[in-house]
């Protein structure tokens, strides 16, 4: 079931010397599940999602492979085929994204409803005022902010509150991916587990698939089904999020990991507040060992 296939994907920055950003990345997002991307800064993170959605500027060029989207009605969509026009419709309708920092990037001069609206007036013509109007509340509900918001302007809201709405609006058209590359990383660490809390709620409820990016591996830990760790534009280890914390396969995933620092007393493990139950499990074992 797998709804994105990234095929030997390669991007390059066209400057002197070349910067190869991402170097033969493979990889299957499969329907429903949070994929975790890991990895220093500078290691193509970024540049891999943005290649993925076709928003590189120049000097970036994709110098190898596809992505292509497999749509749940079961029709292919190779997005590196699509042209301009295509791509504007495509995209967000099928794949969305959330950039870090999108709070940012709300028009402070036009109201969060008119903003809103503009994505359904965009993508959504047929849609009659009314409707797109209670749309636009729902979502805003649906990640914890007050319908009553819609009329305030981006300054009149917190940083968390902003991002939220930039996640309302990337789920707007009910996409099957959401990339989102450090959406988080900008708020305080209360909001950002709240809204965490809510993507994986909204994941579990819409079903969409998400690829996220951070170089936060102990969140990565908590809420990925799976995590790829890139190293130098490559991935060197892709495997199930509880395989990977207990058994890195890779010298540079046991080097990351062991680079984070204790966060539940002195053994160190990555457990932050509703870790999985498994690993919980595992680490009280290890220190029923180590007292012995
Ligand atoms: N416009 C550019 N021109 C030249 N090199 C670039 C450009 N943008 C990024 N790079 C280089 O490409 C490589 C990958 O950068 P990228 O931003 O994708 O990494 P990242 O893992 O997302 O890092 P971060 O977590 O800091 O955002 C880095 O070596 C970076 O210096």
């Amino acid at each position: 079931m797998t709804v994105l296939s990234i095929e030997n994907f390669s991007v390059d920055y066209l400057v002197d010397p070349v910067v190869h950003a991402v170097r033969n990345v493979s990889l299957e997002l499969e329907r429903g599940e949070v994929l975790g991307l890991a990895g220093e800064s500078g290691c193509g993170k970024s540049t891999l999602a943005y290649g993925i959605i076709r928003l590189l500027k120049p000097p970036a060029m994709i110098t190898s492979g596809r992505a292509v989207f497999h749509s749940r009605e079961g029709y292919e969509i190779d997005w590196n085929e699509l042209h301009a026009e295509d791509l504007r419709a495509n995209r967000w309708e099928k794949i969305s994204m959330v950039f870090q920092g999108a709070m940012n990037s709300l028009n402070p001069v036009i109201s969060i409803q008119d903003q809103f609206e503009d994505v359904f007036t965009t993508h959504r013509p047929e849609m009659g005022k009314k409707e797109r109007r209670e749309r636009c509340a729902e979502l805003l509900e649906r990640v914890g902010v007050d319908r009553k918001r819609l009329r305030s302007y981006p300054h009149e809201l917190s940083g968390g509150m902003r991002q939220r709405v930039i996640i309302a609006m990337a789920m707007a058209l009910e996409p099957q991916v959401m990339i989102m590359d450090e959406p988080t990383t900008a708020l305080d660490v209360v909001v950002q587990r709240e809204i965490l809390r809510e993507i994986t709620r909204l994941r579990d409820e819409l079903g969409f698939a998400v690829i996220f990016i951070t170089h936060d591996l102990p969140l990565l830990l908590e809420i990925s089904d799976r995590i790829a760790v890139m190293r130098h534009g490559e991935i060197v280890e892709l495997g199930d999020a509880v395989d990977l914390y207990t058994n890195p396969q890779h010298d540079y995933t046991k080097q990351l990991l062991a680079s984070f620092p204790s966060l539940t007393g002195e053994r160190g493990s990555f457990v932050r507040g509703a870790m999985d139950d498994h690993l919980l499990a595992l680490d009280a074992v290890k220190v029923g060992e180590e007292k012995s």
